[in-house]
């Protein structure tokens, strides 16, 4: 980590109290010093990095014009928060960030009072904002303001527009501050970011319109309404924030989201004069005084080295998961024009910036729009495309009613491709990937894959190009493969099927996904101890190979099934299989090693499984239980 920039006025910083008796030049000073500083903590942690740069201004002027926490502060997807967490008195911890035990990298209700709701997912901020406002107005004694904070990307989410339809509909006083650096991970997509665009690019009406305001004010009343409305109709025509008045909200803007002396000005004067919802238009730069010239904006960083801007990333002996995905699916859409993709504003995420590479006018970023997204790709499977739907297993929970209303219900072949699946790491609970098994597992018509290794996942995305009978799902983790062989095409899997992956006795593992390498590691201390698995690799959760799960539990004396997905998945329809046949009632020993019934926290992704209970000691242990080995080594 470099060495600590000289931070004078933010050593005099506690928490925000101590920038109310700051003059404005002060304030300045303070972001240049708070800056410097997030640049500084996020070097040594890696992180998210360009959002919180862009902010930086917006953060002080936030905390020295109102009262937080009383005034609750409230920030969308919240990967911005890092400026906000060192103002917020977690300046001294921010080297734990995103570890085991340390710093949630989004904002976190148990973490902090300044923290009023958690994120991570993002287009929520508005609709837990007006929950506080309404919360006060219903006489909440203690809460404040409700300001939300919300960027321009998380604007193309749905939800944010069912919050401002109701924020219009109530006229509460709530305040929403668009963050607009026309930037989401990826450049924006949508007609609402060329609306955005355009109201800045008419910014000089604005000041036309303030002009035409102040000169309406001095015509006789009479003439006024006229005036009045020939304003709205230019300022409609052009700039203006009409979509957001149309709303019901008064809007103020563009603004310039760096300029302390603007910033200070218009939020003490919506402190002191909104009545009712009031959106705030701030223009900013992502990864400003850092970043801001890359493509990315600095998204997302590893650690760094400050004076270069060079990472510092851990080298990579296999390819990722996400790589040999979109390897796969270019493979498969070159032989078949019917395949297209859409990712929900993770096109470097998924790997489909490189299928769009190939295949531009196949590839479609809907924005964060994971509930369009879905009921997009069932409208192209029912006009004959083969839809695949890239989107991170935690994310897909955003369009499950669309899963199960408009893809399943209708049978209709959309292939989804569930990367994250499992956990995932830095990014925490909010990201884990842990209930996707169980939530897809359930729906009528599915078939469900989880690829072991990268091989395995090359079949499974031919697999889904070829299975056009109904919806498909394969799931894959995060990160780097095995390193294994790799075929040069992948092979259709015979829907269903498992495989044997090692002949033992008197124990059959039965593993469905990426834990296979683990219980192979398993598999080798077990037979330092004479003790050999029959080992299996499920490969479908949907439908069950039935004939591979009998043989094993009526040739074994125990079976024992695990999946990187929480309870209600794989295991819960083997056990409800066995129940149905009556296995049970022979003596097998069942057990079902899943996620834990609790959310996980950051730390690293074998950390986090090491929490779950999901390593290969785990495996062992649980087989040498099954097996009465420990039992019968103590009386021994
Ligand atoms: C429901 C959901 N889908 C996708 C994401 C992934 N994601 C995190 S930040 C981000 C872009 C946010 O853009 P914007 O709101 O403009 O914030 P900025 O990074 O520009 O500050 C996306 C797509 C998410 N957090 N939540
Ligand atoms: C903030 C957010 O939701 C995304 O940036 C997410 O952190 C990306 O996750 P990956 O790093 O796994 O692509
Ligand atoms: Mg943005």
């Amino acid at each position: 980590m470099t060495e600590r920039p000289h931070t004078p006025l933010l050593d005099r910083v506690a928490g925000p109290a101590d920038l109310k008796g700051m003059s404005d030049r002060d304030l300045t000073q303070l972001a240049h010093e708070l800056r410097a500083e997030t640049i500084h903590a996020v070097s040594g942690t890696g992180g998210h990095l360009g959002s919180g740069l862009g902010v930086v201004e917006l953060t002080v002027a936030l905390h020295a014009v109102f009262d937080t926490p009383r005034d609750r502060l409230i920030w969308d997807v919240s990967h911005q928060c890092y400026p906000h967490k060192i103002l917020t008195g977690r300046r001294d911890r921010m080297h734990t960030l995103r570890q085991k035990d340390g710093l949630s990298g989004f904002t976190k209700r148990a973490e902090s009072p300044y923290d009023p709701f958690g994120a991570a997912h993002s287009s929520t901020s508005i609709s837990a904002a007006l929950g506080f406002a309404m919360g006060r107005e219903l006489g909440a004694p203690e809460v404040g303001d409700a300001i939300a904070v919300i960027g321009d990307g998380a604007l193309s989410g749905g939800m944010a527009y069912e919050a401002l339809n109701h924020a219009g509909h109530l006229k509460k006083r709530l305040i929403v501050i668009l963050n607009d650096n026309e930037m989401s991970i990826a450049p924006p997509v949508g007609a609402m970011s060329s609306y955005l665009s355009r109201l800045y690019a008419g910014a000089p009406f604005q000041d036309f319109t303030t002009a035409a305001k102040t000169a309406v004010g001095f015509l006789p009343p009479p003439l006024q309404e006229g005036a009045r409305r020939a304003k709205e109709m230019i300022k409609g025509m052009t700039v203006g924030g009409t979509l957001f008045e149309e709303l019901g909200f008064s809007y103020v803007g563009p603004i310039d989201g760096h300029d302390m002396e603007s910033l200070l000005q218009v939020l003490r004067t919506v402190k002191v004069r909104a009545t009712g919802p009031i959106l705030i238009h701030a223009v900013t730069q992502k990864g400003k005084g850092y970043a801001e010239h890359r493509a990315d904006r600095g998204h997302a960083t590893a650690k760094f080295d400050v004076a270069t801007g060079e990472q510092k990333k851990a080298p990579s002996n296999a390819p990722s998961y996400t790589k040999v995905f979109a390897q796969s699916l270019i493979q498969e859409a070159a032989e078949d024009d019917r395949i297209v993709a859409v990712t929900a504003a993770m096109p470097d995420g998924t790997g489909l910036n490189l299928f769009a590479e190939r295949f531009p006018a196949r590839c479609f970023d809907v924005g964060i729009a994971e509930q369009h997204g879905v009921t997009f790709c069932a409208g192209m499977a029912a006009a004959g495309l083969k839809p695949f739907a890239a989107i991170y297993s935690t994310f897909l929970q955003r369009g499950y009613d669309q899963v199960v209303h408009d893809v399943a219900l209708q049978n209709l072949p959309v292939r989804f491709a569930i990367d994250r699946a499992g956990l995932v790491g830095a990014d925490g609970a909010t990201h884990a990937g842990s209930f996707d098994i169980a939530y897809l597992s359930n729906l009528p018509n599915f078939t469900i894959m989880a690829a072991a290794d990268e091989a395995e996942l090359r079949h499974m995305v031919a697999t889904a190009a070829a299975h056009d009978s109904g919806p498909i799902a394969f799931r894959f983790p995060r990160g780097e493969g095995v390193g294994c062989e790799m075929p040069e095409r992948g092979e259709p899997l015979e829907i269903g099927r498992g495989r044997i992956v090692q002949e033992g006795e008197r124990v059959a593992i039965l593993s469905f996904g990426a834990r296979l390498r683990e219980v192979e590691a398993a598999c080798e201390k077990l037979a330092a101890r004479g003790i050999k698995p029959t080992v299996a690799d499920a490969r479908f959760a949907k439908p069950l190979d039935r004939e591979l799960i009998l043989s094993l539990a009526q040739g074994h004396e125990a079976l024992i099934t695990i999946e990187e997905g929480a309870v209600g998945g794989f295991g819960s329809h083997v056990a409800q299989l066995l129940a149905s046949e009556g296995v049970f009632d022979s003596g097998l020993r069942f057990r079902s090693m899943v996620l834990p019934d609790r959310f996980i926290d950051q730390a690293g992704p074998s950390q986090m499984y090491e929490s779950a209970g999901l390593q290969a000691e785990d495996i062992e242990g649980m087989v040498l239980r099954v097996l009465d080995v420990e039992v019968l080594e103590r009386r021994a």
